[in-house]
């Protein structure tokens, strides 16, 4: 009986699904602030991650567990210590960040990730950050720069959002869940 019921509760959308999430990214992107927007809805004076943080956050009936991994240069090689049981990669980039060399950095390491063999079975979420500022590249620009038009095979989308605003988080994790679902 309980097992005709969870069927039936799954069917119709109604039960609620566990997901571990790696937030990642390039240094300064907005992941930290994400996150804190996620979980406090306020926008916190961030500092530079060493290390990680970890945060639970129930958004659109997913249980989300979301570890924020520090992008900066010397943290990068311990991003592959988070990838275990990983249901959804959400990549932040910093589009207004034009330089040629952070683009190339940001898009090595996204082609890297979808290499990666123990996120293969994992949803990508692009998530093109910093949007309020006038220079911002827009969605269809990040989705060029990143070399995303031709990957075949795979479930990604790129959002634009706003990290301290909040503009647009709610849209990616919706596309999430309907993914995931
Ligand atoms: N204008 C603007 N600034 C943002 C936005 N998101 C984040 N920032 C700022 O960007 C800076 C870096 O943000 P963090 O959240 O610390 O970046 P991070 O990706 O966690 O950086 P690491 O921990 O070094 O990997 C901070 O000064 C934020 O306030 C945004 O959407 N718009
Ligand atoms: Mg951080």
């Amino acid at each position: 009986m309980g097992a005709l019921i969870s069927l039936l509760m799954s069917r119709f959308g109604l039960l609620h699904k566990d997901l571990r999430v790696i937030l990642i990214g390039l240094d300064a992107a907005g992941k930290t602030t994400i996150l804190y927007k996620l979980k406090l809805g306020e926008t916190v004076i961030t500092i530079p991650t060493i290390g990680f943080n970890v945060e639970t956050v129930t958004i659109n009936k997913l249980n989300l567990t979301i570890w924020d991994i520090g992008g900066q240069d010397v943290i990068r090689p311990l991003w592959r210590h988070y990838f275990n049981s990983v249901g959804a990669v959400i990549f932040v980039v910093d589009s207004s960040d034009r330089s040629p060399e952070r683009i190339e950095k940001a898009r090595t390491e996204l082609s890297w990730l979808f290499a990666e063999e123990e996120l293969r079975d994992s949803v990508f979420l692009v998530l093109a950050n910093k949007q309020d500022l006038p220079n911002a590249m827009s969605v269809q620009e990040v989705t060029h720069v990143l070399k995303l038009e031709n990957l075949k095979g795979r479930k990604w989308f790129v959002q634009g959002t706003c990290a301290t605003s909040g503009d647009g988080l709610l849209d990616g994790f919706q596309w999430l869940s309907k993914t995931l679902n």
